[in-house]
């Protein structure tokens, strides 16, 4: 230990080469003891970790040194009615806010009084988009008419890098000399960002060395990843997906303490009329908090809570009731790939029966999807229902503080 750490501080060997060197707990373990050194600070409890380091040193975290515990709970059971989700499940939350478990619990139990939560799946596609340099805008569209014309080589270019990406869209726009080409790919059960990242490196090669245009960056922000964009509202990204459930009277008076029209009202003036002045992506109350705590839970890429927040959530007027819905543009999900092996994670996608490839492939993605979408169905249930009964307040000064 003590050679090791002499030669990380004189910098004869850098603080990422210790697994070179060393079998993973033991890199680990020298990595913190000096950052502890050079910090001051003890990290006993970020040093206590219970999943093995071995796979996630190489796949998943650099420069490790230990791990960060985020409080688990449970909300549920919830019944789901989806093409790939069917049946009664618990939904594993990581998050230290209080109020909100008890909150997707409340909106939970709701659905399932109400018979389920309808669920599908609307669009499929997970995408990247590299942008070309053209020298005119007069070569610009005709690297379009190229791509046009040339679709199906594209395709076998893309495709000959993975057994389970399959190119079903491409989309073009340009400005100027710019030209930006966004690929659409169906990815299995994973999520697919590296997946297609790799399939779109071979496709802009093809396209650079047949056109001329200059590959200027692989991703050109028209995909578009982990930033709010209304290219995902409008066209989706990863799943598209919609959750809704019919409401009775009674059950809004019994489980919410409001009624239908109060519901109704709130929905309109705080998520549709309130986003639209403060000109927001994301028509919803709290989507994000359902996505993050359940992404964080099952090893999926929290940066991608982004393009989750952009739900849009609608309350219709049912016969005696209200049809309440949550519809996801744009959720990257996947079962395979990521964070999903780590083994925390892996025992929270088992607790749903996802883990790991589905049979066929892509129906553990999809099912993990509609069920992501009944929790935030859930979440939006149970905060519109506090805040049209003037809950809010009341609820995060008992449980959240
Ligand atoms: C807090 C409640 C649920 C109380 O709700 P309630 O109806 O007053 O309480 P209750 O004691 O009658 O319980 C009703 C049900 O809630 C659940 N429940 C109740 N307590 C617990 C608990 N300790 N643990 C687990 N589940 C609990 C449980 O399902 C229970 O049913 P039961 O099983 O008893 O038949 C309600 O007031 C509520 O949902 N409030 C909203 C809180 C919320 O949604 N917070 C989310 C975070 S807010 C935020 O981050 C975003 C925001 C607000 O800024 C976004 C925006 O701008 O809108
Ligand atoms: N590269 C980037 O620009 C970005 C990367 N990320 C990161 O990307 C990671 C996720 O990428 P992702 O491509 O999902 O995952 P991985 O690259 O971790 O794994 C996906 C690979 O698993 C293989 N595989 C095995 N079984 C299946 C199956 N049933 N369905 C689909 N694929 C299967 C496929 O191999 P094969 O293709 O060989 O058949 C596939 O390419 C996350 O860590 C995320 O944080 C996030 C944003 C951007």
């Amino acid at each position: 230990m003590d050679e090791y750490l002499r030669r990380l501080r004189d910098g004869t060997l850098k603080l990422y080469a210790l697994e070179k060197e060393l079998a993973p707990a033991d890199a680990v373990s020298i990595r913190r003891k000096f950052i502890e050194e050079e910090t001051g600070v003890p990290l006993d409890r970020i040093g206590d970790c219970t999943i093995s380091l071995d796979a996630v040193v190489k796949k998943n975290c650099e420069n490790m040194i230990g791990t960060i515990q985020v409080p688990l709970g449970v909300a549920g059971p919830v019944r789901i009615k989806g093409e790939y989700a069917d049946g009664t499940m618990y939904l594993p939350l990581a998050t230290t806010e209080g109020a909100l478990i008890a909150s997707v619990n409340r909106g939970c139990s709701l659905i399932t009084a109400a018979g389920g939560a309808d669920v599908r799946i609307l669009k499929d596609g997970m995408t990247r988009a590299p942008v070309f340099a053209a020298d005119s805008i007069v070569h610009a569209k005709a690297v379009c008419d190229w791509i046009h014309a040339h679709e199906g080589e594209i395709r076998a270019e893309a495709e000959s890098t993975t057994r389970f990406g399959k190119l079903t869209g491409i989309e073009m726009t340009t400005a100027g000399t710019s030209v930006f080409v966004r690929l659409s790919f169906v990815t299995g059960d994973a999520m697919g960002m590296n997946m297609v990242t790799i399939a779109s490196a071979k496709a802009a090669d093809l396209i650079s060395r047949e056109t001329g245009a200059r590959l200027i960056a692989l991703s050109g922000n028209w995909c578009t990843d982990k930033k709010p964009a209304a290219v995902n509202v409008v066209m989706g990204r990863g799943k598209t997906v919609s959750a809704g459930v019919l409401l009775s009277q009674e059950l809004i008076s019994k489980v919410l303490k409001t009624d239908a029209a109060s519901l109704l009202e709130v929905n309109t003036r705080k998520n549709l009329v309130g986003s639209a002045r403060a000109g927001s992506f994301g028509f919803n109350a709290h989507a994000a908090n359902i996505i993050a705590a359940m992404f964080i839970a099952c090893g999926q890429d929290p940066a991608h809570v982004v393009e989750g927040s952009l739900c849009i959530t609608t309350v219709d007027p049912a016969h005696e009731g209200v049809y309440v819905s949550v519809t996801l543009p744009a959720l990257p999900i996947g079962t395979v790939g990521g964070g999903t092996s780590v083994e925390t994670q892996a025992e929270c996608l088992r607790m749903l029966g996802v883990s790991g490839s589905g049979d066929p492939p892509g129906s553990h993605a999809r099912k993990l999807a509609e069920i992501v979408a009944s929790g935030v169905l859930a979440g939006e249930l149970s905060l519109l229902g506090a805040l049209a009964a003037q809950h809010l307040a009341r609820a995060h000064s008992t449980l959240g503080r």
